[in-house]
């Protein structure tokens, strides 16, 4: 039998893609597309709007369904509602929507504890790799004699809502556990002074149609390492989403990530 999915934000830029892959995959099958009260695709085909074929679905507001699994792609608050709605329906939840507040997290964290949950700022199984690459050049380089300074540069394109990305927030958590570092510092202008060691430092660059791309830099006296993690289109994170949700169906509850599903 075929999993039964929901994807919330099913007009979006990633929606769209998520609808187009999905409903290629035998072992899926859409039963809602799920857009904001106010989208003027509402009524119209999730197929078409995605740019296929006829799917027989109809984009429509949050309501009952007989999903199995939901994948939010979708804005914060419209995300915290459809794990409200999750909560409620006892369904599991892939989260993929980033720029959430603290109370935000707290309040998915706590829903984790009813219902499965994948939350991951990024579902691309390379740029998890290279989180895991983070860690151990982080690990190994943490007591470098010269000092290193760790420095995230991230660009998207010109739409993007909120920075730093959720990756490159995630990159700088595994960086700061991995090295002891404590301070985050998010860009730099005017007399600065002297940067310190205790810092990481987060750059955000918009720019045109850029679907995502990330670039570590360990700084040393004498040497550097840049990890880079570059998309060429959206379709790695819409591919990690669904695998996550068909991952997550069965689970218990709790809160999980794109290293558990990749089993990094
Ligand atoms: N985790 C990942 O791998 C990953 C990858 C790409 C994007 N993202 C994140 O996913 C989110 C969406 O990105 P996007 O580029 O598709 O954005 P987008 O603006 O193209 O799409 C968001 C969609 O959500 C819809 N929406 C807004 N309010 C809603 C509501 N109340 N109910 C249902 N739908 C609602 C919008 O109408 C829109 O169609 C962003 O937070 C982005 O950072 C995460
Ligand atoms: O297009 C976006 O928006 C993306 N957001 C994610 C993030 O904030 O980390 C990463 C993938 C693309």
């Amino acid at each position: 039998m075929p999993i039964k999915l929901a994807i919330h934000g099913a007009a979006g830029r990633m929606g769209r893609r998520v609808v187009a892959l999905a409903s290629q995959d035998k072992q899926i099958q859409i039963v809602a597309a799920l857009e904001s009260a106010g989208s003027h695709f509402l009524g119209h085909d999730a197929g078409l709007v995605a740019g296929g074929e006829k799917l027989g679905v109809s984009l429509s507001v949050v309501g009952e369904s007989a999903a199995d699994v939901v994948i939010d792609f979708s804005v914060p608050d419209a995300g915290i509602a459809i794990v409200d709605h999750c909560l409620q329906s006892k369904k599991p939840l892939v989260i993929a929507t980033t720029g959430f507040e603290p109370d935000q997290k707290e309040f998915i964290a706590a829903a984790a504890e009813q219902i499965p949950i994948v939350f991951a700022p990024s579902m691309s199984t390379a740029v998890n790799l290279v989180m895991k690459l983070t860690e151990i050049a982080g690990k190994v380089l943490k007591d470098y004699p010269s000092g290193v300074d760790v420095e995230i540069i991230e660009r998207h394109h010109r739409f993007k809502e909120d920075a730093p990305s959720g990756t490159a927030l995630k990159f700088g958590e595994i960086v700061a556990e991995a090295m002891g570092l404590t301070d985050h510092v998010h860009g730099r202008e005017g007399r600065t002074g002297k940067r310190t060691p205790q810092e990481i430092g987060y750059h955000a660059v918009r720019t045109g149609d850029n679907p995502g791309e990330h670039t570590i830099v360990f700084g040393m006296l004498g040497e550097t390492i840049e990890l880079r993690v570059a998309a060429s289109n959206r379709d790695c994170y819409a591919q990690g989403a669904i695998l996550a949700a068909k991952w997550l169906v069965g689970r218990p509850a709790g809160m999980y990530g794109m290293k558990e599903v990749l089993g990094l």
